[in-house]
């Protein structure tokens, strides 16, 4: 069977990482963005849990889904109750979905350490739970808890707790890896061994506190699950669940496995990043298939090579899960990246033009000073144009002098900086205060140069980074700093390095500036 049921369980297991909460207004947003992917069934919280979880099930009922369920989680009845008296499995029927996954003991340790009660009575837990939540819910699955880590223990115990879900009508049992630790090795035999005791389909759930969570579900996939539960992001309780922007271009792209449509897929990377920002999380650079870094090529060796063909340093077309191919400038660059980096600049350049090679050694000579061009695409184009020699100067600071004074003891230092500019055949000398040094010489810089190029007031600064770094010279270091500038159209970054820190951001800003001037040239 090559069709695969993804389960997603952001919204449920999500957030019980650290740092991850929603409001029930962003569970509905996700809900939807996570139906757009093709997502088959959306595990939407534990309505027994809490009166967020509870809200969630009522509001998604006015929702129309194309064609994502939506799941409900709970546990098995508590040991001395009955299923219809039981609060927790009461909830999961008010809460009215599509399908209810509830969750059991599978291992030995965990029935007499955690819940305290004889091996049999577990077994009972499981049945009538099951059985009684077939009669009232359409779609009932079954996670059993500690699968893996049960099956080692006690294996004839842990398949008995699978049969117990089988003979209680589950439509899918979910094999958990609830602490995270089996190793990809381990998975075959014991599925195997499953297959041959139960034959309701099978379902995975791991989480990655070994680094492995991706690599268990895939390779059970390869022993014939059917149904795989994962998160957008990998968020997920301690070090976080299987993630499902690994798995599901992997189980399409690479194991030919129905999942998602191929416009569906190319919508991953946007929708992993918009979970990232509803989470309020900055995004994983480094994540794969997804990440900024995912296909973005350093080495001058892979950025010539990629140039003649892409697949010789690319896994997947990043395009097919909406990510691009990225080159970066450094001390590990070749002509090669130079030419890319100008083709992507709109600079006409050729690789036989000795200013290529100029700006090459440039590149490595500034970075050895401390420079870092790969976050300061800016402050590249910019030195790029400088040596074919098509840069306008826009303008020029004749000098600036920035002065603190602090009055009192109990005062607060006041910032003030002068700065002397000249436009065209024009000087201008402007003073400004600011709200520390660097940002009272950014104030006096825009300031006069305001007058000139009025649009040079749509710039904000998004980022600002120093990086001290150590100069070999005694106490005398040097100073870099990153600066993320932007406006309503995009964002770019620019730098500085010097002994002086102000000095280092003044090379920083005015990049920023010139770069705004040269990207409006034309508009
Ligand atoms: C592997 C997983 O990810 S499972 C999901 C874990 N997620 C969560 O726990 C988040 C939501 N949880 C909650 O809101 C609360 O823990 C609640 C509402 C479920 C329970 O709260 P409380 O009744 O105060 O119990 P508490 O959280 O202290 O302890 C857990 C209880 O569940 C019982 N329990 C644990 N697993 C099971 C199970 N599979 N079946 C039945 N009962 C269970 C424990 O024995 C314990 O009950 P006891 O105190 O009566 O012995
Ligand atoms: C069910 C579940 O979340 C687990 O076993 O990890």
């Amino acid at each position: 069977m090559n069709q695969i049921k993804l389960y997603d369980t952001t919204l449920r297991d999500g957030t019980q990482a650290e740092e991850v909460s929603f409001l029930v207004a962003d569970k509905i947003r996700i809900a939807q963005l996570l139906d757009d992917l093709g997502i088959h069934y959306i595990e939407g919280g534990w309505p027994g849990s809490n009166p967020k979880d509870i809200a969630f099930f009522k509001d998604i009922k006015k929702v129309t889904l194309k064609q994502a369920k939506i799941a409900a989680f709970g546990s098995t009845r508590r040991a001395n109750t009955t299923p219809d008296k039981d609060n927790n499995i009461r909830t999961l029927v008010q809460a009215e979905p599509d399908t209810v996954t509830i969750f059991g003991k599978t291992w030995d340790f965990h029935v007499h350490e955690a819940l305290r009660i004889s091996l049999e009575e577990n077994l009972e837990l499981i049945y009538d739970s099951l059985a009684y939540l077939k009669q009232h819910v359409g779609e009932v699955v079954y996670d059993a808890e500690h699968f893996f880590d049960g099956y080692k223990a006690n294996p004839e115990y842990a398949l008995k707790t699978l049969q117990a879900a089988q003979q209680a009508g589950a439509d899918c049992i979910v094999l958990c890896d609830t602490n995270g630790g089996t190793l990809p090795h381990e998975l075959p035999a014991i599925i195997e061994q499953v297959k041959q005791t139960v034959a309701t389909p099978l379902g995975i759930h791991t989480h990655n506190d070994g680094e492995c969570a991706v690599a268990n579900s895939l390779i059970a996939v390869a022993h014939g699950i059917v149904h795989v539960q994962g998160t957008i992001n990998g968020f997920g309780e301690r070090c976080g669940n299987a993630n499902l922007c690994s798995i599901i271009p992997a189980l399409q792209l690479k194991m030919g496995k129905n999942c998602v449509g191929e416009g569906q897929l190319k919508s991953l990377r946007q929708l992993s990043r918009t979970i990232y920002e509803l989470a309020n999380m900055v995004p994983n650079k480094h994540q794969a298939y997804v990440g900024n870094s995912a296909f973005a090529h350093k080495g001058g060796v892979h950025v010539s090579a990629i140039q003649r063909h892409p697949e010789t340093y690319e896994h997947i077309r990043p395009e097919l899960v909406g990510n691009c191919t990225r080159v970066l400038v450094s001390d590990l660059s070749g002509r090669s990246n130079i030419l890319a980096k100008a083709e992507e600049f709109n600079i006409n350049l050729d690789s036989k033009d000795p200013v290529t090679l100029e700006i090459l050694e440039n590149i490595k000579d500034l970075e050895n000073k401390g420079f870092q061009f790969e976050g300061a695409e800016a402050s590249f184009e910019l030195l790029m144009r400088r040596a074919l020699g098509t840069l306008r100067n826009y303008f020029s600071v004749i000098g600036f002098r920035v002065i603190d004074t602090k009055r009192h003891e109990d005062e607060k230092p006041v910032s003030e900086a002068t700065v002397q500019v000249k436009v065209g055949g024009r000087i201008e000398h402007t003073a400004a205060e600011g709200n520390g040094p660097v940002n009272a010489l950014d104030n006096a810089l825009r300031k006069a140069l305001e007058n000139f190029y009025p649009r040079l007031k749509e710039i904000r600064l998004y980022d600002y980074k120093v990086r001290v770094l150590p100069a070999g010279k005694g106490t005398a270091s040097f100073t870099r700093v990153l600066i993320e500038s932007g406006d309503k159209e995009s964002r770019w970054g620019t730098v500085g390095v010097s002994d002086n820190i102000i000095d280092a951001s003044y090379h920083a800003l005015v990049d920023a500036l010139q770069y705004k001037l040269l990207k409006d040239q034309d508009n």
